[in-house]
């Protein structure tokens, strides 16, 4: 297994895994990688590591650059097991390494492996000399974990972020330009939605340390390092963490007996006859963890159930617990759906809807069993009238 030199010394030395379609919870149809990083100078430091299956593969692509026996740090920026997993088979490869981490992930080590471990523990903004170069630590909590911290390299203008700026890709590609701004933005849109999402201010917050930074890498712990489109990169992360998105309207539903779709279909009219673009995502044959992206992506948000048994369909349910933890901000939408003899289904979404605080100018649309074309048309109305206010 080979490692990839990234910049003077600098190796990639982490494993691809082709097959992972599911990480938790997030459906990944491109896979994705666990990036670690080898830095060779006076003292040899590894910077991450991989998930436990893919230990041996770490161990092979570090060999390919240096004995892991004579590896003098380890530095661990976030403890979650896709990082840490082959941690105890790292310690076993490499018996004079040095943990270097922060306080609250040197706790979260020891409840994982059940170990007590020393530790040089650093602060955010502690620097540790490995020779010619030094390794600057920035704590980052919340980003997505309370462990988080980013390494950053001054001498070559590398960063080590972990988790920020991470993709779910699996690819031969190592760069961003290798596999194209398309592919990688829309992955990194994908991550950020699902994983990223609750923690904007926390982003603001290190994006304001990370902009003043020199930066010619960023080297995430998934996908592929960016080298050419940070500038790109940059704002749009900011523009994610403000929840500031363009103007775009996604539907999301399901249906038993297609009633709740005719609705969708008709705000859909509305809404495009106002001029705005529209994603229409059923609950049937969209995986949540897919839809959330459109969610990112879009100003306005409409969410549609029939009655089921006195309340919402599980599916649309699910959706809104995924979506009500995401804390998206900053929307405008309702809450539609049609029903029997209760109409609890969409007065469920609209009550979630109410509890994320999205600006709201119909409450909800509910409807008993088929709509007319009256009733269709009111909803075309609605999609218009909302349409204009974006
Ligand atoms: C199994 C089942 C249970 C239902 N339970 C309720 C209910 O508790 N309250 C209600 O108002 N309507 C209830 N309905 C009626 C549906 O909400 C109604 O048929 C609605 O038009 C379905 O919308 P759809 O065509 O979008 O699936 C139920 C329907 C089915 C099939």
């Amino acid at each position: 297994m080979k490692s990839v030199e990234l910049k003077n010394g600098i190796y990639w030395v982490g494993a691809i895994d082709w097959d992972l379609r599911y990480f938790h919870g997030y459906i990944t149809p491109r896979g994705s990688t666990y990036n670690a990083y080898l830095i060779e100078d006076e003292k040899t430091v590894l910077v991450d590591m991989v998930k436990h299956y893919k230990a041996e593969e770490l161990l092979a692509r570090i060999k390919d650059v240096a004995d892991p026996s004579r590896i003098d740090y380890l530095v661990v920026n976030h403890i979650e097991p896709d990082h840490s997993g082959s941690f105890l088979k790292v310690l076993e490869a490499m018996p004079r390494l040095k943990i270097v981490t922060s306080p609250r992930a040197k706790k979260g080590l020891e409840r994982y492996y059940k170990k007590e471990f020393d530790c040089i523990l650093v602060d955010s903004g502690d620097e540790l000399t490995i020779g010619k170069r030094t390794l600057k630590f920035v704590h980052t909590p919340m980003v997505h974990w309370p462990d988080n911290m980013v390494t950053y390299i001054p001498e070559e203008k590398v960063l080590l972020p972990n988790d920020a700026f991470g993709q779910h890709i699996a690819s031969a590609a190592r760069f961003d330009d290798e596999i194209g701004w398309d592919i990688a933005i829309e992955e990194a849109g994908s991550y950020y939605a699902n994983i990223v999402y609750p923690y904007g201010d926390q982003v603001n917050k290190a994006l304001d340390i990370v902009g003043q930074l020199p930066l010619e890498m960023i080297a995430p712990s998934h996908g592929v390092i960016w080298r050419s489109y940070i500038p790109q990169l940059l704002p749009v992360y900011r523009r994610w963490a403000n929840n500031e998105a363009p103007r775009r309207a996604l539907i999301v539903y399901d249906t038993m007996w297609g009633s709740t779709q005719k609705m969708a279909l008709a705000l859909q009219d509305g809404l495009e006859s106002a001029g705005v673009p529209v994603s229409v995502r059923c609950l049937q044959t969209n995986h949540i963890s897919q839809i959330v992206p459109d969610v990112l992506h879009s100003r306005a948000v409409f969410i549609g159930s029939p009655t089921l048994n006195n309340g919402m369909l599980p599916s649309v349910g699910a959706f809104m617990t995924y979506l009500k933890g995401l804390r998206p901000r900053r929307k405008l939408g309702f809450a539609f759906g049609s029903y029997g003899w209760g109409g609890q289904g969409a007065k469920e979404v609209a009550a979630v809807i109410k509890e994320m605080g999205w600006e709201t100018p119909e409450e909800l649309i509910n409807i008993v069993y088929n709509p007319d074309e009256s009733e269709l048309e009111a909803v075309r109305e609605a999609g218009r009238k909302l349409g204009a206010m974006l």
